[in-house]
Parts: structure tokens; C-alpha cells; sequence
């Protein structure tokens, strides 16, 4: 079967800074794939690569079958491109942004009202708003809705979610789970891990490089050692002090509790407990819990090995 995305060893240098390097990774047809990755991990690059507004330094990705560079017209009417800080016309109304991207693209908002009907209905009421004076939610769905009105079958969603309230984005992700049910393939990237669950695969990336890529289970699935949620009511100094624990392998703050790391395979809960108490932390709870797919990607960032300086051999 044809993928949808595929992506070969692409990199990308801005002066001294690699955005990219050697990326590579495919995407399925109704495929709905998710790239996480912090603020600077060379998303937007990638996307940019993708949607053939930017051209590689080498390696090369085709969509739809096309290639990037030789096939960027084609791919520019086949796809739909959502940028992160939504590319709306701030002074034009809800309506007329729609209207507007139609035309672009040779169709009318009629002729494809059906795709966007769900989550046109929500912004029907402020369609003669101007854009700029919508909400963060409200401009997503607008965006969203801009991308998809030519009947895009690849949708390239950069950072849709950010700086949008959460029952926004929970509303988003089940629109995106409706429009891949209709067969669209959904690259959506994101910097929040705990959306990860809601794809298909996700690919998990840091300064430029994939470092895995999987079912959100599988994923977690890599994470290997013994984890336990630790609780103090001075948790400053909890953090303080499991760090000083000799077999600690990774200390990190999560919620309410801090998860603590084992380096040692048969760990135990009560030899913590009781060391922490040894420590004057009284009131110290160790608990032994099952990973997320956020404490894989923790550990993943942790032991990405250290680069080599250039010029070496
Ligand atoms: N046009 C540019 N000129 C110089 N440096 C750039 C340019 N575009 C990106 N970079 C650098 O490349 C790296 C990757 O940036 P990119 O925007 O792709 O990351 P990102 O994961 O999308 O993060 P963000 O969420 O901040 O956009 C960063 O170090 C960034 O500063």
C-alpha cells in the first residue's frame, strides 16, 4: 500500500543549528499520526518541508505519492495545512475566511459543507465576527475548518492544540478521530505528551531527531525499569533527597507526587519508604505504579546518548 507520508533522511541547518537531523518515518492512509516534541525539536521545520514551503538539505519526502520539490503544485491542491498560530485573516469575518480559502483553492464552502459541517455548526453563530476577535478555540476550529474546505485527503495540523483550553482540545481530537473515520490521513504535531494516546503511532522527537517511534503502547511498553510515585508534603526536599538515594536513575516532578526511577530491577517500595524516613521525611509514601507514555518519553529524553563534537572521528 502507498503511504501517505514518507519521509527519508531529511535535514535542515539554519546557520549553525540543525532543525533536522536525518529524519525519517512514514505515515499511513487514515492514519492518524502524532509528532511530540518540546518548543525548538524541529517540528515546524518539518511540517514546513512537508507542506513544500521550505526545501531540504538533503534526503527527501514524498506525500501522496509526490515528492516534495519536483511535485509541490499537485501536493499543494491534495493537502490541507493548518500552521501553528493559526494563518487566519485577523480583519476578515468567520465567514469570509472560509469563503476566502474556498475560492483559493477553486471550490465554494457548498460544495464541501458536508466535511466541515461539525464543526462549522459550532462557529455558525459568530460567522460574522472577525476572526481576530474569536476565542483560541474558536480560531482552531476556524482554522481547521479553512484547511479542510477543498476536501484535502492529508491533513498536516502543526501545534493545532496549543494555547487552547482543554475542552477545547479535547473537542479537537475527537473532530480529528471523525475526519480520519472518513479516511483522511492526519499528521498533527504537539507539545503536549499526554495527547499522545489519542493517535494511532506517534513519533516522539527531540533536537531534530525521532527517537521512537510507535503505538502510543508501544511506546510505553519500552519503559522497562521499576517506577514508583512518591509522596511528601515538603516535596521540595523530597525531590532533594531522592536524588541523593544511590540507585536513583531519574527523579522528576508529575502532579501531585514525584515519580522515582529505580536503576536496580527488583526494587522495593518499603526500602525506599524507609530510607526517605531515615532522611527526616516523616511522612514519606512510595507506591509502585504502572508507566505512562509520559514517563517513557521522560526516559527516552534521558538517555538519548551525548553527541559527538564535530570533527570527530
Ligand atoms: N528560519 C529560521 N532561522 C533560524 N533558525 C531557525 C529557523 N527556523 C527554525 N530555526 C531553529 O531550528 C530549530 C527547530 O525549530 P522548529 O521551529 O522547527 O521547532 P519546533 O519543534 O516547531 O518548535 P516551536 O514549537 O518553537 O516552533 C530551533 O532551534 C529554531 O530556533
Amino acid at each position: 500500500m502507498m503511504q501517505a507520508v514518507a519521509a527519508e533522511n531529511l535535514t535542515r541547518k539554519f546557520g549553525v543549528v540543525e532543525a533536522l537531523k536525518a529524519v525519517s518515518f512514514s505515515v499511513s492512509e487514515a492514519e492518524l499520526f502524532g509528532l511530540i516534541g518540546a518548543d525548538g525539536a524541529g517540528k515546524t521545520t518539518l511540517f514546513r518541508i512537508l507542506a513544500t514551503l521550505l526545501v531540504p538539505d538533503s534526503g527527501k519526502a514524498t506525500l501522496l505519492g509526490l515528492d516534495t520539490v519536483a511535485g509541490y503544485r499537485e501536493i499543494r491542491t491534495r493537502i490541507g495545512y493548518m500552521p501553528g498560530r493559526f494563518s487566519l485573516y485577523q480583519d476578515l469575518s468567520v465567514e469570509e475566511n472560509l469563503n476566502f480559502f474556498a475560492t483559493v483553492f477553486g471550490t465554494t464552502v457548498e460544495e464541501n459543507y458536508e466535511l466541515i459541517r461539525d464543526i462549522y455548526a459550532q462557529l455558525e453563530p459568530f460567522r460574522k465576527r472577525r476572526a481576530g476577535q474569536l476565542s483560541g478555540g474558536m480560531k482552531q476550529k476556524l482554522a481547521l475548518s479553512c484547511a479542510l474546505v477543498h476536501r484535502p485527503e492529508l491533513l498536516l495540523l502543526d501545534e493545532p492544540t496549543t494555547g487552547v483550553d482543554a475542552v477545547s482540545r479535547q473537542e479537537f481530537w475527537q473532530m480529528l478521530r471523525r475526519l480520519k473515520s472518513q479516511g483522511i490521513t492526519i499528521l498533527v504535531s504537539t507539545p503536549y505528551m499526554d495527547e499522545a494516546s489519542l493517535c494511532d503511532r506517534v513519533a516522539f522527537m527531540q533536537e531534530g531527531r525521532i527517537l521512537a517511534i510507535d503505538t502510543p503502547q508501544g511506546i510505553t511498553n519500552l519503559f522497562t525499569k521499576p517506577l514508583f510515585a512518591v509522596r511528601a508534603s515538603d516535596k521540595h526536599r523530597l525531590i532533594a533527597e531522592l536524588r541523593s538515594f544511590g540507585h536513583a536513575a531519574s527523579v522528576y516532578a508529575f502532579g501531585s507526587s514525584v515519580h522515582f526511577t529505580d536503576r536496580r530491577s527488583d526494587a522495593a517500595p518499603e526500602e525506599l519508604a524507609a530510607w526517605l524516613r531515615s532522611r527526616g521525611l516523616g511522612d514519606a509514601t512510595v507506591e509502585r505504579i504502572e508507566p505512562g507514555i509520559e514517563d517513557t518519553f521522560m526516559a527516552l529524553m534521558e538517555e538519548r546518548p551525548v553527541e559527538k563534537e564535530c570533527g570527530d572521528v
